[in-house]
């Protein structure tokens, strides 16, 4: 007798077909969602996935309303001369129908799974989106989309209820393995309703071994697991490399921006849940530090400034180029506009090496051969000392090393501004100022603005000449930060930037006021400002008369702002000491105390066995005179 192998041959074709078209189809639609911020997402989506939902017979119902001899799209069909209701077509569109919603659902989750830091640093470094769809997202989202595909082919081989109602069970034409079972079943053919059983189980079981085996992602890993079997601890080298002057390959413009002429003008508003951020700034080449609290909005001017989000109103110029103006309709692609970033977390692309990485950014077109770029990310290797790391996968670095991969790639971009968001926030204080000296070297060299965000002060006041400093997406001071840090006009840019002494104050008259909160009066030197509410002294600047009493070499001995104290507690660090003090009587608790003195240890060991009160003295010179009102001090840097 001979056997009908036709449900396997129709079956393993409409599976294929189905499946190929259903991978296409979802990748397409789960990419275009991922931008897509129309008022009809939840509808779009909803009718995605309905036809994994709905019971198949309604589908297949549907569908033959649809394409059959009198639907809207079966009469266009006729009108060309296809009929597709009962042939092996139907088959096929009914499959994919119900096999798309799981490429498209499985690949869509994949990739709301991607950090978001990567597709903003390709958007960076100038890869247009179809570029980062296929060297950024379908690999990084692999393993989710392979799932989808794999779910997709047994469910496109399992289709029986929409394929019946569209295709019919026509025995070598329509007749796939599902509709085979379920008629020899019917007729009582139990053997050959096994035997496509186990045909059917055979094929899917091998589909998900070969998908699993087949994993780019596990591919990769495998390499990294054979080249470098070990991560080498980080040791950083001090000197700094000096850099080559010449390199131009990831330029479109003939040369580097000039020192001089480079500018960046930012006036920008943006309307944010809990406050508006509203930003105006100028920066030139020397670094501008950004300062404030968490969550006043420094990553989000960052993100504005790189187009990776849209202000509410305004305008971003960049040596005269316009990268966004509101009134006008410009918003240039984050793309276009030259600006680089290193995030927080580096957003190093995993799959990639550390050359890969490097390259991401230089041009890929006929004009720069692989030969030039190779040069290219050979020499930036070489600047940030990363030779021989070349061919290791991100996490195959150390914290540092990743660092400087990060400043690597967005450099070799050659953008004209260089945007550093908390570069440093996850490595180790050893690290951080070996990392720091190198960034200082970088920077000098680079030429172009640079926007440094940081919650460190001191080295804010290290990298940086100038400085914002945000509080609730407002500018309260802006200028250099010799200005910021002496003379700060507020309380809140005091307290940014690392005063911990505060007292109400009340002007007296005569450059004499008083310390409400500390119960002294004190003679300023500064001018007494109108709004005067506030008087502060950073916690180094505090001294003792004692100190005069211990030295030789200290002259003019203080006669005014002195008050007796006592300690209530101290804290000591590995070089310093701090000490809470209570002016004018003893303390009742360690937490009875008007003031916090920072000494170093060498003073402290010459003073602490002197008798109590000591006699501390707030320099005339160190007092720092506030307004209440917390708005930009209007300086400019
Ligand atoms: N993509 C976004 N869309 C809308 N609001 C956002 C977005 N990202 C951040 N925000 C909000 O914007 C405000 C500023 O956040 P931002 O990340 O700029 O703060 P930050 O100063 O950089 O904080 P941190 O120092 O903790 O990184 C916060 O209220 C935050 O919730």
């Amino acid at each position: 007798m001979n056997f009908d192998w036709s449900p396997l041959w129709i079956s393993l074709r409409t599976g294929i077909v189905a499946t190929a078209i259903a991978t296409v189809l979802g990748i397409g639609t789960a990419h275009w969602m991922t931008t897509y911020r129309g008022k009809g997402k939840a509808v779009l989506e909803t009718i995605a996935i309905a036809p994994l939902v709905l019971p198949p017979t309604v589908v297949g119902f549907l569908l033959l309303w649809l394409l059959g001899k009198n639907g809207p799209l079966g009469r266009w069909l006729m009108h060309w001369g296809f009929e597709v209701i009962f042939s092996w077509p139907a088959t096929a569109i009914a499959a994919t129908v119900v096999a798309f919603p799981l490429t498209y659902k499985m690949t869509a989750a994949a990739f709301a799974q991607l950090d978001p830091n990567w597709l903003r640093a390709a958007r960076s470094l100038g890869a247009s989106e179809g570029r980062i769809a296929i060297a950024v997202m379908l690999p990084l989202a692999w393993p989710g989309i392979a799932a989808g595909i794999l779910l997709a082919f047994a469910r496109a081989l399992g289709e029986f209820g929409a394929t019946l109602m569209l295709a019919g069970n026509i025995p070598g034409k329509t007749q796939t393995i599902p509709l085979a079972i379920y008629f020899a079943v019917e007729t009582g053919n139990t053997q050959a309703a096994r035997f496509w059983v186990t045909v059917v189980l055979g094929i899917s079981l091998s589909a998900i071994a070969a998908v699993n085996g087949r994993s780019p992602r596990k591919r990769y890993w495998r390499q990294r697991r054979g080249r470098h079997p070990q991560i080498e601890p980080e040791i950083p080298r001090v000197e700094a490399t000096p850099l080559p002057k010449d390199v131009r390959v990831g330029s479109p413009q003939k040369n580097p921006p000039s020192p001089r002429a480079t500018q960046l003008e930012v006036e920008i508003e943006k309307e944010l849940e809990e406050f508006d951020l509203n930003i105006a700034l100028q920066s030139g080449s020397e670094p501008l530090g950004l300062l404030g609290a968490s969550g006043s909005g420094k990553s989000m001017t960052l993100l504005c400034i790189a187009g990776l989000e849209e202000p509410t109103r305004g305008r971003i110029e960049l040596n005269g180029r316009v990268l966004f103006d509101r009134a006008r309709g410009i918003d240039l692609p984050a793309r276009d506009r030259r600006v680089g970033i290193v995030f927080q977390n580096y957003a190093l692309f995993p799959h990639l090496t550390v050359a890969e990485n490097i390259a991401f950014g230089l041009p890929h077109d006929l004009r720069h051969p692989k030969a030039k770029r190779d040069r290219a990310v050979a020499d930036y290797l070489g600047r940030m000392q990363l030779e021989g790391l070349e061919n290791r996968y991100p996490e195959q670095l150390s914290g540092g090393q990743q660092q400087r991969v990060a400043l690597a790639r967005a450099i070799a971009a050659r953008p004209e501004v260089l945007l550093l968001d908390e570069p440093f926030s996850a490595l180790d204080t050893y690290l951080r100022s070996q990392l720091e000296r190198q960034l200082v070297e970088t920077l000098s060299d680079y030429g172009g603005v640079t926007i440094f965000v940081t919650h460190n002060l001191e080295e804010a006041y290290r990298v940086c000449q100038n400085l914002l400093v945000l509080s609730r997406g407002k500018a309260i001071a802006y200028g250099s930060k010799q200005a910021i840090f002496e003379r700060p006009q507020t309380y809140s840019v005091a307290q940014l930037t690392g005063c911990k002494n505060f007292s109400r104050g009340r002007a007296l008259g005569d450059g004499q006021i008083e310390a409400l909160d500390w119960g002294c009066q004190l003679r300023a030197i500064d001018s007494i400002p109108a709004e005067f509410a506030f008087i502060g002294i950073r916690a180094h600047q505090i001294r003792f008369l004692e100190e005069w009493d211990e030295s030789t070499t200290l002259r003019d001995r203080p006669s005014e702002n002195l008050y007796p104290c006592w300690i209530a507690q101290t804290s000591e660090t590995q070089h310093r000491m701090t000490l809470y003090l209570k002016l004018h009587d003893r303390p009742c608790s360690p937490q009875d105390y008007h003031l916090q003195a920072e000494l170093f240890k060498e003073k402290w060991e010459r003073l602490k066995d002197r008798p109590f009160p000591w006699q501390v003295y707030l320099d005339p010179l160190r007092l720092i005179l506030m307004r209440s009102r917390s708005d930009a001090s209007g300086v400019s840097p």
